[in-house]
This record gives C-alpha cells, sequence and structure tokens, in this order.
C-alpha cells in the first residue's frame, strides 16, 4: 500500500489517446522490492493497442507541431508546475515500486521536472540559420523541424527522470512520443501521465503503454510511423533495439550501460575525494549508469583512502525507503543480488580483501552491505562488467598515464571522475579519458542543463542541455533561386 494525497495518481491503466486504457487480457503486478508487497497492477497491452497509441501519436502530430512554441511551451510548463506540486505524492510512489530512499525519489522527481521545464524553455530557442550563398542569384535557408513520432523505453533505476529526459525535449520540439516504462516501474510513470493530462497535453500527444517488452519494442521498432526510438537501459538490449530498427532507418538515441572509473591523485584533497566517491558510488545502491563502477587511487594514499572509504561507507544506513535516516534502499530484485554476490566472489578469489561490508544485509530480501574492497585488479569482473550494485571495488596505481590507461580499457565510454589539485594534470587527464561525461573534483555530474550521453558502446545521443533538443528535430534546407 502506498498512502497518497491525491490518490488518482495510482492508475491500474495506460494513457492511450487521452483514454484510460486496460487491458483485455492480464494485468502485471507491481510489487515493492523493500518488502514484496504489490503496489499496483498494470495491463498488459496487446500488440493492437500498441498499434492504436502510434496512430494516435501520428494524427496527434499534426496539430501539436503546428502550435507555436511558446504555445507547447506554456503547457510543458503546467505539466512541470504540478509535478513540483505533486512531488511527494510522486516520491512516494517512486519509492513503493523502486526501492530509493524517500529523499532521493524526492530528488528525482524535481531533476525529472527540471528537464521540463528547461526544454519548454529551449522550445522557443530552435534557431534556424542563413547562409551565404556561393552564387549571388540564390539565398540558403536552414529551418529545424520537429521528427514526428517518437517511441521511449525507459529503465527501472529513474522512474520519473528518464522518461522526462526524453518527453520534455520531444513535446517541446513539436514531436509526439510513445512511452513504454520498466515493467518494475511502471506506476510513477502513469502518475506523470495523470499530471501531464491534467496539464493540458493533448490526447496523443503523450502516452504510456506497458506489458511485454519484446512485444511492445517489436510494434514501435518495426513501424514506419514512428521515425525515432529513445532507450536508457543494457547495452545488450540497445543492439537488440537498433538492430530492429535498422530496417526502417530510425533515428536513435542510446542510453547504455558505463562503466565509470574514478581515480584519486595522491596531490587530491583526500577527504573530498571520499565524499565524492561515496556520493558517485552509493547513490541509489549504486544502480546508476553513472555509478562509480572502479576506484583507482594512487599508491602514496591508496592506505588513508580506503581506511577513510571503509569508515564511510560502513556508516552508510541500510533499509526501506521511507524510513528516516535510510541512505541505502533495496537492489531492484534477485538477480541484482545474484550479480553483485558473483562479483564479490569473483574478486575475492583472485586476491581481493573485504574491509567494508561484503554479503547480503541482515534485513533479508534484496537488502545489501554497501561494500569496499581492497587489491581488485583488472582482470576481475568488477573491473570488466558494471556492477549495478553497492560495491567499491579499490586498485592501484603508479602513475597517471598507467591510470587513464586503466580508466580507459573498457568499451564503456559513459561518465568518469579524477580528483587532483593539479591545473595541468587537470587538463591531461580530462581530455585524455574517453567518455562523454567527466567530474573533476565532484561526483555528482547530472543535472538538466549539462549534455548527458556516452562514447564507444555506451551510447549515441545527447539529452538534457541545449544539445538535448537537437535529438528531436530534423535540419531541413532551403535553397531559393531569386534571380
Ligand atoms: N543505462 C542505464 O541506465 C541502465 C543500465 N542497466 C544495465 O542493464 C542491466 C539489466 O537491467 P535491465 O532492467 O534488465 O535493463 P534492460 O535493458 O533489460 O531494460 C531496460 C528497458 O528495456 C526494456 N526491454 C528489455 N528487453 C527489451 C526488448 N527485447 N525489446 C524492447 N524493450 C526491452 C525493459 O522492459 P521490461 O522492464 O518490461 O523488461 C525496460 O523498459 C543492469 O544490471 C545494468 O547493468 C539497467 C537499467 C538502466
Ligand atoms: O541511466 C541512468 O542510470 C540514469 C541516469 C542517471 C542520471 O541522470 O544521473
Amino acid at each position: 500500500m502506498v498512502n497518497l494525497k491525491k490518490t488518482e495518481l495510482l492508475r491500474d491503466r495506460c494513457l492511450i489517446n487521452g483514454k484510460w486504457v486496460a487491458s483485455s487480457q492480464n494485468n502485471v503486478a507491481v510489487n515493492n522490492p523493500a518488502t514484496g508487497e504489490i503496489v499496483g497492477t498494470v495491463p498488459a497491452l496487446e500488440t493492437a493497442d500498441i498499434e492504436q497509441a502510434v496512430a494516435a501519436a501520428e494524427m496527434a502530430f499534426r496539430s501539436w507541431r503546428a502550435l507555436a512554441a511558446k504555445e507547447r511551451a506554456a503547457v510543458l510548463l503546467r505539466w512541470f508546475d504540478l509535478i513540483v506540486e505533486n512531488a511527494d505524492d510522486l516520491a512516494a510512489l517512486l519509492t513503493a515500486e523502486q526501492g530509493k530512499p524517500l529523499s532521493e525519489a524526492r530528488g528525482e522527481i524535481l531533476y525529472a521536472a527540471s528537464f521540463i521545464q528547461w526544454f519548454a524553455e529551449e522550445a522557443k530557442r530552435v534557431y534556424g540559420d542563413i547562409i551565404p550563398a556561393p552564387t549571388t542569384d540564390k539565398r540558403i535557408l536552414v529551418f529545424k523541424q520537429p521528427i514526428g513520432v517518437c517511441a521511449a523505453i525507459t529503465p527501472w533505476n529513474f522512474p520519473a527522470a528518464m522518461i522526462t529526459r526524453k518527453a520534455a525535449p520531444a513535446l517541446a520540439a513539436g514531436c509526439t512520443m510513445v512511452v513504454k516504462p520498466a515493467e518494475q516501474t511502471p506506476l510513477t510513470a502513469l502518475a506523470l501521465g495523470v499530471l501531464a493530462d491534467q496539464a493540458g497535453i493533448p490526447a496523443g500527444v503523450f502516452q504510456i503503454v506497458t506489458g511485454k517488452a519484446r512485444e511492445i519494442g517489436k510494434v514501435l521498432t518495426e513501424s514506419d510511423i514512428v521515425k525515432k526510438l529513445s532507450f536508457t537501459g543494457s547495452t545488450e538490449v540497445g543492439r537488440i533495439l537498433m538492430a530492429q530498427s535498422a530496417p526502417t532507418i530510425k533515428k536513435l538515441s542510446m542510453e547504455l550501460g558505463g562503466n565509470a572509473p574514478f581515480i584519486v591523485f595522491d596531490d587530491a584533497d583526500l577527504d573530498a575525494a571520499v565524499d565524492g566517491a561515496v556520493a558517485s558510488k552509493f547513490r541509489n545502491a549504486g544502480q546508476t549508469c553513472v555509478c562509480t563502477n572502479r576506484i583507482y587511487v594512487q599508491s602514496g594514499v591508496y592506505a588513508v583512502f580506503a581506511e577513510k572509504l571503509a569508515a564511510k561507507v560502513s556508516a552508510l544506513k541500510v533499509g526501506e525507503g521511507t524510513q528516516i535516516g535510510v541512505t541505502i534502499g533495496p537492489l531492484i530484485d534477485a538477480d541484482a543480488i545474484t550479480k553483485v554476490e558473483d562479483h564479490i566472489s569473483d574478486a575475492v578469489a583472485q586476491g581481493a580483501k573485504v574491509v567494508a561490508g561484503g554479503k547480503r544485509h541482515s534485513l533479508g530480501g534484496t537488502f545489501f552491505e554497501p561494500t569496499v574492497l581492497t587489491g581488485a585488479t583488472q582482470a576481475m569482473k568488477v573491473a570488466r562488467e558494471e556492477t549495478f550494485g553497492p560495491v567499491a571495488p579499490l586498485f592501484s596505481f603508479e602513475t597517471e598515464e598507467e591510470a587513464v590507461a586503466m580508466a580507459n580499457d573498457t568499451e564503456f565510454g559513459l561518465a568518469a571522475y579524477f580528483y587532483t589539485e593539479n591545473v595541468r594534470r587537470t587538463w591531461r587527464v580530462a581530455e585524455a579519458l574517453e567518455y562523454g561525461m567527466v567530474g573533476h573534483n565532484t561526483g555528482q555530474i547530472s543535472n538538466e542543463v549539462a549534455p548527458f550521453g556516452g562514447v564507444k558502446q555506451s551510447g549515441l545521443g545527447r539529452e538534457g542541455s541545449r544539445y538535448g533538443i537537437d535529438d528531436y528535430l530534423e535540419i531541413k534546407y532551403l535553397c531559393s533561386a531569386i534571380a
């Protein structure tokens, strides 16, 4: 049970063409990962329902794109206001289905809202260009137009923000969108739909569908009507969706896996580095794609850093997200726990030492002790794969070149962090790291004004920032002969 002030935010139906649609067949239960209790149910829609949503999005696109940017912005700002007004309810729902501590959930809701406010403003700044023509008889103009019907497939780790980070630029640009949230966290998505409806977002412009991921993914990727797909999730599923989108040559935005290095040089402010490591590693119990995965510490400060980090991590409070003071909630499911245990046992078998945590929490369920390992090496799974859990492995290095080489030794390239007080080193390392986002002397890099996205196998495109709207726009060039 989740207690909401505004009970209509808890929906058991999907939003298609302005109507709340039930399943003609089955419903899917949504469980609280902290307690196992059922929080709600959502429909397992049929292929025909998804096709109907796509058709409604196509119809709605005609009138939505025709509005002045300022008119679309006004509607988006009403949505933003409603999300902020209902932040407590939305946070409660988010914690109930996802598990993160309530304060973090509230932070996510405001983060999610910030994308709507930002892109409502950016809608009015989709400028074109006039290019000096190579001959005097021509004029060359460039303008930008919305891509059309878009689809979004989003993960469970940020049930609100990953939706608005896609929907806000899409809607601001004049596109319409069909969203498929993760099976584990659809209720926050549906609540956002309620508020979108109340804000006056027209029928068909923002729709939410739930059901079997493969079937929905197939309809959305095979459709000729859907011109663009934006996905956040695992690299493995990203590859499948790219392949499925190839026949219709869809535009793609892909926010995929990470394997973030966190480098601590011996000239770093160690206390700041410890705080940054805790913030970046243990946010959402380690379940974000920008979470630190590997911590490289220069040998001269390794022992002190390890001791300070282990002390801070041991003080983190594990528990149900609704309890005051809790900083680490449950992991999302049993598979997540199995992966964390596998990574720890693989590391220990190869010589790593557990200096904090290391096992399932006495609370049971999917609660896990925040863990610090020393003596990690590049051969271990903790170095090669994204753990997506509360495990901080410490690696030792001697030189800057070695640290950068180890940090770049991965097929992923999403986020990286480093701590140094040396200005020259700052520039060298920032430029050498093969990552889309780099934090210098900070473990927190995400906000609505900065471009979020990766290189290498971490994905394609950028979300947030003034660049984020470009992913939903086509460039058209007009050549006008005037002689
Ligand atoms: N980059 C990131 O932010 C994230 C990375 N991950 C990484 O991925 C691992 C696995 O997490 P997981 O939740 O399984 O991530 P997935 O990539 O499986 O899921 C993300 C989204 O894709 C959907 N999906 C899954 N398979 C298909 C498919 N064949 N066609 C269409 N949609 C599909 C899911 O739907 P449904 O939920 O209904 O299955 C969900 O909405 C994590 O341990 C982590 O390493 C996970 C989440 C976010
Ligand atoms: O893909 C994720 O893990 C969500 C992004 C988190 C962030 O925006 O910081």
